[in-house]
């Protein structure tokens, strides 16, 4: 595998084309802004995105078909523009093509995870899913990261690890896509919630309670939707949960401190180009719970902050009247 092609220039897929070509790997990066693609082309890095970053020049187009017989795409777009972007680039995929699907976030329209929109849309491809503690601007400064690699087939595994691996940044194989996907979907959401509670300084005690009553939550979902409790327990589970809850380096962990601080989701929004996947994924969340007959109140408590069906106030008394139980998952 030695072609990679990389679909969307964010702050992730950049750290990610950045990796593959530190691995030895040729790379393509599909932009969807022009002057991004000039910008990453030339050697001066990704400003709009990822500023502050020194990166070698990086071949990159705003034209799909320049992704055409890549042995290996990353996708990288975020989870409510999948879909358009992989239409567009259905005619260009030979059969049997790895997409390695890296956004975390389910479809709002449709309730679908990254696979189900790959299959619905580029059915010639076989999926596979990245995902994992792993802030952008880490992996693109070579720190030390560790993710999930997930993909049905081993063999096939293990080429994209060896494709895209290198020791600063080490894919772990698992079989369970829909665990791997699952987790980095909830822990957006999650990571909001814990944003909110540090917002309204409501301490370390109720941090971890959430983190680990969240955890909860991520798992009866996984494990109800066909994924594995072992996974959650793994890298793109507890492993993203916990640091994504634990810095305002997070784009959800930020939104939510600052609607505890009492901004409007709109004005916070509003001035960010970045994306915030766990605002659209919420309701999505919410409705797949309600499918899959699981509970989710910590989810359920953001869903309805961002709906505008409950106060900050009313969410957290919600939260903490609900009956005491057993714990466990
Ligand atoms: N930034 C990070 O540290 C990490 C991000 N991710 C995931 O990667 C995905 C992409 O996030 P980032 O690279 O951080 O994005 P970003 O927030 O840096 O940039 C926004 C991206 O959205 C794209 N975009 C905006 N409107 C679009 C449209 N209408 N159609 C297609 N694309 C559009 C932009 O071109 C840009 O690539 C998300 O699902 C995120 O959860 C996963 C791991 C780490
Ligand atoms: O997924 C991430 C780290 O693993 C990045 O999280 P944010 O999108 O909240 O910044």
């Amino acid at each position: 595998m030695q072609t990679i092609g990389v679909l969307g220039a964010g702050a992730w897929g950049t750290a990610l084309a950045f990796t593959a070509l530190e691995a030895g790997r040729s790379v393509r990066i599909w932009a969807r802004e022009a002057d991004v693609a000039g910008s990453l082309s030339r050697g001066d890095g990704n400003p709009a995105f990822l500023p502050g970053i020194d990166l070698p020049a990086m071949p990159a187009s705003t034209d799909l078909s320049d992704m055409k017989g890549a042995d290996a795409l990353l996708s990288v777009v975020p989870a409510q523009f999948a879909r358009g972007v992989f239409t567009e680039l259905a005619p260009h995929i030979a059969d049997g093509t790895p997409i390695l699907l890296c956004s975390k976030g389910i479809e709002q329209s449709t309730l679908s995870l990254m696979t189900d929109v790959l299959a619905q849309t580029i059915p010639q491809a076989v999926p596979a899913v990245l995902s994992g503690p792993s802030f952008a601007a880490d992996v693109a400064r070579g720190l030390p990261t560790a993710v999930t690699l997930a993909c049905r087939d081993r063999a096939l595994g293990d080429r994209l690890m060896a494709a895209i691996g290198r020791p600063t940044f080490r894919p772990y194989w698992s079989r369970d896509l829909i665990g791997a996907e699952v987790g980095g979907a909830v822990k957006n959401v999650l990571a909001i919630a814990c944003g909110i509670v540090e917002g309204l300084q409501l301490g370390k005690s109720a941090h971890a309670a959430l983190i680990s009553r969240g955890f909860a939550e991520m798992t009866r979902l996984a494990v109800a939707m066909g994924g594995e409790a072992q996974t959650m327990a793994g890298l793109c589970g507890l492993g993203d949960l916990v640091l994504t809850c634990s810095s305002v380096q997070s784009r959800n962990m930020s939104f939510g401190k600052a609607l505890g601080e009492g901004q409007s989701a709109e004005s916070i929004l509003a001035a960010r180009n970045s994306v915030t996947e766990g605002v659209a994924t919420a309701p999505a969340l919410i409705e797949l719970a309600r499918k899959h007959e699981v509970q989710m109140p910590i989810c359920q408590a953001v869903d309805d902050i961002l709906a505008g069906r409950s106060s900050l106030d009313d969410a957290m008394t919600a939260l903490l009247s609900r009956p005491f139980t057993q714990e466990g998952l």
